[in-house]
C-alpha cells in the first residue's frame, strides 16, 4: 500500500484562547479530491495551511508527502512546497505582468536564477507554460497583464501556474469564493479535472455544500476544529451538511 499523501494525528494548533484545530486525525490517500467543509472559523484554512508547512502544529503529528511538517526547515521544506500547489482565494497574480510570466512563477522552484521577462525562461519550460495555458483555456491570453483579466480567469491563470510547478499535491483555499456562481462552477470544473488527469490529490476548503457535493469525492466537516463529518460524498446530501452550520446546543444562548 501506498503511503498517504497526507496524515495528521491529534494536531493541535491555537492562537492565544482560540483553538482553531482541537486534535485533528485525517489521512488522504494518493489521488483523493476532498473538500473542506465547516462554518467561519471552524480551523479548515489553518488545516490547509498547515499542508503546506505555512502553519506548524502546537501539538500531534503532520505527514505530508513523507515529511514531518512540526520540524522541517531549509532546504527540506522548500523542497516540500515544491510538491504543493496552492490555489488561493484572491488569485495572487502579479496584475501587471502577463499571464505568461505568472505562469512561468510557477516553475521558479526548479529554475534557478532571477529571471527578467518570458525569453530569460528556458524554452522547455515556456513550452510547458503555455500547455497548461492551454489546458485552462487562455493559451489566447498569454501576453495580456494579468491584471486586465476576469476573475474566473485570474484564477484559472492560477491553477496554470500551480500545475507548472509540477505538484503532488494541490490546496485550495476557498478558490471560488470571489466568483459568480456560473463562473466558481466552471472554475471547480476545471481544477478537479487537471488534478484527475494529472493524478493529483487535492484538498480544498469551501463555503459552497453544493460544489462540494458536485465536484469532490469525499467531504471532512469540521466545527469548533473538529472533524464532525468524514464521508464520501455519494452517501451525503445537501440537509446532513447543512447541520454541520447549526449552532451547538451547548453554544445556543
Ligand atoms: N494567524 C492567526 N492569528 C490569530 N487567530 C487566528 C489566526 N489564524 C486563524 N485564527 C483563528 O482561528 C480560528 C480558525 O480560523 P480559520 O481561518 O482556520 O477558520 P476557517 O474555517 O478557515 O474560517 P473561514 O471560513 O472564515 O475562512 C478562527 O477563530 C480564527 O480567528
Amino acid at each position: 500500500m501506498t503511503a498517504p499523501v497526507v496524515e495528521t494525528k491529534g494536531l493541535v494548533k491555537s492562537f492565544g484562547d482560540v483553538t482553531a484545530c482541537a486534535g485533528i486525525d485525517l489521512t488522504v490517500a494518493r489521488g483523493e479530491i476532498v473538500a473542506l467543509l465547516g462554518p467561519s472559523g471552524s480551523g479548515k484554512s489553518t488545516l490547509l495551511r498547515h499542508l503546506n508547512g505555512l502553519t506548524r502544529p502546537d501539538a500531534g503529528q503532520v505527514r505530508v508527502l513523507g515529511a514531518d511538517v512540526a520540524t522541517v526547515k531549509g532546504a527540506e521544506l522548500r523542497a516540500l512546497r515544491r510538491r504543493v500547489g496552492v490555489v488561493f482565494q484572491q488569485f495572487n497574480l502579479v496584475g501587471r505582468l502577463t499571464v505568461m510570466e505568472n505562469v512561468l512563477h510557477g516553475a521558479l522552484g526548479r529554475v534557478r536564477g532571477p529571471r527578467y521577462g518570458i525569453v530569460t525562461w528556458p524554452r522547455s519550460v515556456r513550452a510547458e507554460a503555455f500547455e497548461h495555458l492551454d489546458r485552462v483555456g487562455l493559451a489566447d491570453r498569454a501576453y495580456q497583464r494579468a491584471g486586465s483579466l476576469s476573475g474566473g480567469q485570474q484564477q484559472r491563470v492560477a491553477i496554470a501556474r500551480a500545475l507548472l510547478q509540477r505538484p503532488e499535491l494541490m490546496l485550495a483555499d476557498e478558490p471560488v469564493a470571489s466568483l459568480d456562481p456560473e463562473t466558481a462552477a466552471s472554475v471547480m470544473d476545471l481544477l478537479v479535472r487537471v488534478c484527475r488527469e494529472d493524478g493529483l490529490t487535492m484538498v480544498c476548503t469551501l463555503h459552497q455544500i453544493e460544489l462540494a457535493l458536485e465536484w469532490t469525492r469525499r467531504v471532512v466537516g469540521l466545527r469548533l476544529g473538529e472533524i464532525r463529518l468524514d464521508e464520501p460524498t455519494e452517501l451525503l446530501d445537501a440537509v446532513r451538511l447543512r447541520g454541520l452550520y447549526l449552532s451547538d446546543p451547548v453554544t445556543v444562548p
